[in-house]
């Protein structure tokens, strides 16, 4: 056989199953999730309303809101051996392999026994994974041992608090709320995938969540939204972002935050975070990182009509806010556990194993040699 078999590769534009919670692509850039726009979800919901959407169906009315964040604020504290766990991980280690670990070592401490468990267990995933990260943070890059409870209101803003500390801005804490439901949930994408294909073997919820948290880790998914923003604080300006880009296409490099596997026109999560992040430059006070990376938006549309994924003004809206580059892709675990979660749970409502076949390239049928004479 020669060359890159390309029909398709990556099984692209194979159905491998029914969800009801997403919709991606449908004409060319909409996402949705259970029949909602988005961007209506982002106007009109907070993020713990689309988590309660995607686990039932439906979004809550006041009193369901008011029960359900109540229980996920109880569910914010860690447990002692796990917050030894994280002491034991040093600074130097990827944040992504801390939320792996910390994910795995819950499941260990808190086991769901038995699938009446899985709301609970996906609630505590979802509560205690802002502690998880910033536990690990604080603790070996400044030596502080953080109380994992805020008095904050919701998710995005209990993060915000547990990584600097401080009280956020409302501005900041709209921001977060929008980017967490941005990523919340995106069809069978790789992550999700990984996560069902766990789930169909009839395991265990931490065990789904820990596979999908490794393959999010990856510069071609969720770790792009990092290697974006290293590449844009190497640019000076729009004209410098311009010509270095020139060069890396001229070197067959791939961008990060830019194309998209399903999206063939535009990723609609990329106007609504663009948006926002306009707006944290300008109260940041110097918008060169935002103008360099319209430059990059701009340039690659006109050279390679490639546009940005929902990663690339990620980057400047998470760097206007103080959060570390390497904290960008443990924020999407964050969020992206409740679309993960709810997949599992759709899974084993009407479970096969998942099980393809593939097509064998390999040595025709031939005997063992004795190895004396290989
Ligand atoms: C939240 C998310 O996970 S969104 C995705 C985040 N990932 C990234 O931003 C990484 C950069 N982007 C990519 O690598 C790809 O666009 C992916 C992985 C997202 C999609 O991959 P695929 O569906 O396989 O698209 P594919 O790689 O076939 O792209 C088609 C062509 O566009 C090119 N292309 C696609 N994306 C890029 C890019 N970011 N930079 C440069 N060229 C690109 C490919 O090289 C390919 O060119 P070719 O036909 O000459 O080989
Ligand atoms: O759908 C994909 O392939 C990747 C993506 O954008 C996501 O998971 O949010």
């Amino acid at each position: 056989m020669t060359g890159k078999k390309l029909s398709g590769a990556g099984l692209r534009g194979q159905s491998a199953g029914e969800t009801k919670l997403c919709t991606v692509g449908k004409s060319g850039s909409g996402l949705t999730y259970c029949g909602y726009d988005v961007a209506d979800l982002t106007e009109n919901a907070t993020f713990e309303e689309v988590a309660y959407l995607l686990f039932n169906g439906e979004l809550p009315n006041v009193d369901q809101l008011a029960a359900y964040k109540a229980e996920l604020k109880s569910m914010r504290d860690l447990p002692n051996e796990l917050k030894d766990a994280l002491k034991h991980i040093p600074a130097d280690a990827h944040p992504m392999d801390v939320m792996r670990t910390g994910c795995s070592f819950l499941g260990n401490l808190e086991p769901e026994v038995d699938f009446t468990q899985q709301n609970k267990a996906a609630n505590r995933l979802l509560a205690a994974f802002p502690a998880i990260m910033c536990y690990w943070y604080r603790f070996s890059h400044e030596g502080v041992e953080i109380d994992c409870n805020t008095d904050e209101d919701s998710m995005g803003g209990h993060f915000l608090k547990l990584l600097s500390g401080e009280t956020p801005s409302e501005l900041h804490r709209k921001v977060m709320d929008v980017s967490l439901i941005l990523y919340a949930e995106h069809e069978f994408n790789a992550s999700t995938f990984t996560a069902r294909v766990c789930a169909s073997t009839l395991s265990d919820m931490f065990s789904c969540v820990t596979g999908a948290i490794g393959t999010l880790r990856g510069p071609l998914h969720g770790g792009a939204n990092e290697a974006a923003m290293d590449m844009i604080q190497t640019f000076k300006s729009p004209a410098d972002a311009k010509e270095k880009m020139a060069g890396m296409l001229a070197r067959k490099e791939k961008i990060m935050g830019f194309g998209h596997a399903i999206y063939s026109e535009s990723d609609p999560r990329n106007v609504i975070i663009k948006a926002w992040s306009e707006k944290l430059a300008k109260e940041y006070g110097d918008s060169s990182l935002y103008d360099i990376s319209v430059a990059c938006e701009e340039f690659m549309w006109d050279t390679k009509k490639l546009f940005c994924n929902a990663d690339f003004f990620h980057a400047s809206a998470y760097y206007f806010m103080g959060i570390p580059t390497k904290l960008f892709t443990p924020i999407f675990v964050c969020s992206r556990v409740t679309g993960w979660a709810a997949h599992v749970m759709e899974q084993r409502v009407n479970n096969r194993i998942i099980r393809p076949s593939a097509d064998y390239i390999g040595a025709e049928p031939r005997a063992v040699q004795p190895i004396s004479e290989r």
